[in-house]
């Protein structure tokens, strides 16, 4: 099969991008996503997404990790938003689309895509150093005294895979707080099963956890791919957030065909 293809990244965090109109691509594969998500035997990404277009929205997306599992996906959207400017289903500087986790709405300037966020169900806190906050995907936060120095894959895998997880698992985020509204973070990706270079719902995720740590909006969060920027209300009453945005950057890397 002769399949033509685009590769987006966000902030590092990158997705091998399908066009889906004809619906060539509506019974993909796990083993087909694994193969053109391989960074030795296909294209190489983190995850692979499809667009097409939407009964109610400017076009409907669906984000599957590097294993085919689905999720909603911050990067992969703001990416998707870029790629379906590219396919002039979007022809604004604002659109809306339906993913995984319902519909959502995204402003598009030259430099950043920001796309808003939904909280699912309540914010765990653990202890004083560990949450957990789903974004639209699920997150365990941890504070580290020492991120650079942290064997992410190792803790990350055994939390991701831990029994309070089971059956679905968790993203795993390793975050260090400096200033007045800014973080540093390292993520685990359930689904990629390594460390990414940036994770937009796990940026999102930290970003509202240090709202209880006293940071204020709008956060700057650094990843190791690149930086971004989280925008949110916090009622610390109800512990409830609302109008939560992820602003960052998404870009074209190339494109090509390939045979699978
Ligand atoms: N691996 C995540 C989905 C992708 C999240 C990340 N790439 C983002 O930008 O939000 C999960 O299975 O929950």
């Amino acid at each position: 099969m002769k399949i033509n293809f685009y590769k987006y990244q966000g902030a590092g965090n990158d997705f091998v991008m399908l066009d889906n109109r004809s619906g060539d691509f509506d019974t993909i594969t796990s083993e087909k996503i694994s193969l053109l998500c391989d960074r030795r035997f296909g294209i190489g990404a983190d995850g692979l997404i499809t667009i097409s277009e939407s009964e109610d929205k400017d076009f409907d997306m669906v984000y599957y990790n590097a294993d085919g599992s689905q999720s909603f996906c911050g990067n992969g959207s703001r990416c998707a938003v870029r790629f379906a400017t590219h396919l002039k289903l979007v022809t604004n500087d604002e659109c809306s689309f339906n993913s995984t986790d319902g519909p959502h709405h995204a402003k598009i300037s030259e430099k950043n895509i920001s796309i808003d966020l939904f909280v699912k169900g309540s914010p765990q806190k653990y202890s004083d150093r560990e949450f957990f906050i789903n974004t639209g995907s699920p997150h365990h936060i941890l504070i580290s005294d020492d991120l650079d120095n942290e064997d992410v894959k190792t803790i990350g895998s055994s939390i991701r895979h831990s029994d309070i997880y089971a059956p679905d698992g968790s993203n795993v985020n390793f975050i260090s707080l400096f200033g007045e509204n800014s973080l540093k973070i390292r993520t685990y990706e359930r689904g990629v099963e390594d460390e990414t270079l940036a994770c937009g719902t796990g940026i999102t995720a930290a970003a509202l956890i240090g709202s209880k740590l006293g940071l204020t909006p709008p956060v700057k969060i650094i990843a190791k791919g690149g930086t971004l920027f989280a925008e949110f209300k916090h009622d610390q009453e109800t512990d409830k957030y609302s109008d939560i945005w992820l602003i960052g950057p998404a870009e074209k890397v190339f494109e090509g065909t390939i045979e699978i």
